[in-house]
């Protein structure tokens, strides 16, 4: 996380529009066009082309340092790019200032006035703006409306819980109406509980405003995938996937998007056949195979955790191990069984009326259509 949020004067205004740009998608909402920033030298977005569509929820899902952070930034107009183009709303913004954007912003440390009421915050933006006064009391009490603040206006931030802060800090970018939304990682301040339930009311927020794009930044894959359309995956200052949460968790192309979306199983395999029958050290194993690979191929098993269930001796593609370690986790356990064909396994299991104990031998079994198998990359191999 960078120092995004520096400014509590995010909100842009609905500002004179320049000419707009022929050559823009005018369906966009959000698009960056080749994009790269660097600073002193190196780079840190590299040839980011990304498109939110009106309506449409993006998450930015990767590591830290990965460039997130800068193409959002970038988005709002603080950061400058060496080269590429951003588009809002069909409109080429690259040269315009962050005011004259049309998006709100929301970073991880709510960035409000701390002597300003809440109301004076959320009003803030649209004075910036020069919203007529005449409208600017009925847009702040509307905003906290929205975000349930509306009961909080005369308050002080330091007189407000993190969560409610950084309701109010959503209420001051959906005060200027923009057409784009950046949130930088908005919910990271906030305990396990809180995040969940502020999870809940962006989703509902979105539903009231649908002609909103989003671009959401995270660390956290449950909030991407919990609240969007699309996930893009960073690495190494570049866009590397970008697909539905579902088709990225079920199908993803590489152990690098598998990692990152979900817990992921990766095991290292020897393509067998074209139809997606792997040699793990002799077991022979079934999955969907990726384009590509042919039989010989170093490739990676890839199967979900929760996807993985007990079997007895003698099934297909039956995987027999030694428990390492059992976890209760609430709604199941979770068993580390060291495979006898080498790397181990985690499989998160239903409640177990009697869970095995470290030390005892289980087999374990999946459906070969619930696995996928990537190509080989053996710097990104993470077990979940
Ligand atoms: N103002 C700056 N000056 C120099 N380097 C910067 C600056 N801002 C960011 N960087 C560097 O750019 C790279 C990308 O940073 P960015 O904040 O975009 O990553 P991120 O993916 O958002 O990370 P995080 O998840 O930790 O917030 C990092 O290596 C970071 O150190």
């Amino acid at each position: 996380m960078t120092a995004a949020g520096a400014s509590p004067a995010l909100a842009p205004a609905p500002a004179a529009a320049p000419a707009p740009d022929a050559t823009a998608a005018t369906r966009s909402g959000l698009r960056f066009q080749d994009v790269t920033v660097a600073y002193h030298g190196t780079t840190v977005l590299d040839g980011f082309t990304l498109e939110v569509a009106p309506g449409e929820v993006v998450a930015l899902l990767g590591p830290s340092g990965s460039g997130k952070t800068t193409a959002l930034r970038t988005a709002a107009g603080f950061t400058t790019p060496l080269r590429g183009r951003v588009h809002i709303g069909g409109r080429d913004v690259t040269d315009l200032p962050p005011y004259r954007r049309g998006i709100g912003m929301v970073v991880q440390q709510y960035a409000l006035f701390p002597h300003l009421r809440v109301e004076q915050n959320v009003a803030f933006g649209l004075k910036a703006h020069k919203t007529p006064r005449a409208e600017i009391a009925g847009r702040v009490a509307r905003a906290l409306e929205m975000t349930g603040m509306g009961g909080y206006a005369r308050r002080y931030p330091r007189e407000l819980s993190g969560g409610q802060q950084q309701r109010v800090a959503i209420a001051r970018a959906l005060a200027i109406r923009p057409d784009v939304l950046l949130l930088d990682e908005p919910l990271s301040a906030l305990d396990a509980q809180l995040r969940s339930g502020m999870l809940a009311e962006l989703a509902r927020l979105h539903r009231e405003l649908p002609h909103v794009s989003i671009l959401y930044v995270t660390h956290d894959q449950m909030e991407a995938l919990t609240l969007a359309d699309r996930i893009a995956v960073m690495k190494d200052a570049r866009l590397v996937d970008c697909d539905t949460p579902q088709r990225l968790y079920r199908r993803p192309g590489d152990t690098f998007t598998a990692a990152f979306v979900g817990q992921a199983n990766l095991l290292p395999v020897t393509v067998e056949w074209h139809d997606g029958s792997v040699s793990l050290a002799g077991t022979t194993l079934r999955g969907t195979p990726s384009a590509g690979l042919a039989p010989g191929d170093d490739a990676v098993l890839c199967i979900r955790p929760h996807l993985v269930r007990l079997g007895a001796e003698g099934d297909p593609g039956a995987l027999a191990g030694t428990v390492a370690d059992v976890q209760w986790r609430g709604a199941g356990h979770r068993l580390l069984v060291d495979l006898d064909a080498g790397p181990h396994l985690t499989a998160d299991l239903g409640e177990l009326r009697v869970p095995p104990l470290p030390g005892e031998r289980v087999t374990l079994r999946f459906d070969p259509e619930d696995a996928v198998v990537l190509p080989a990359a053996g710097e990104d191999r993470r077990d979940g």
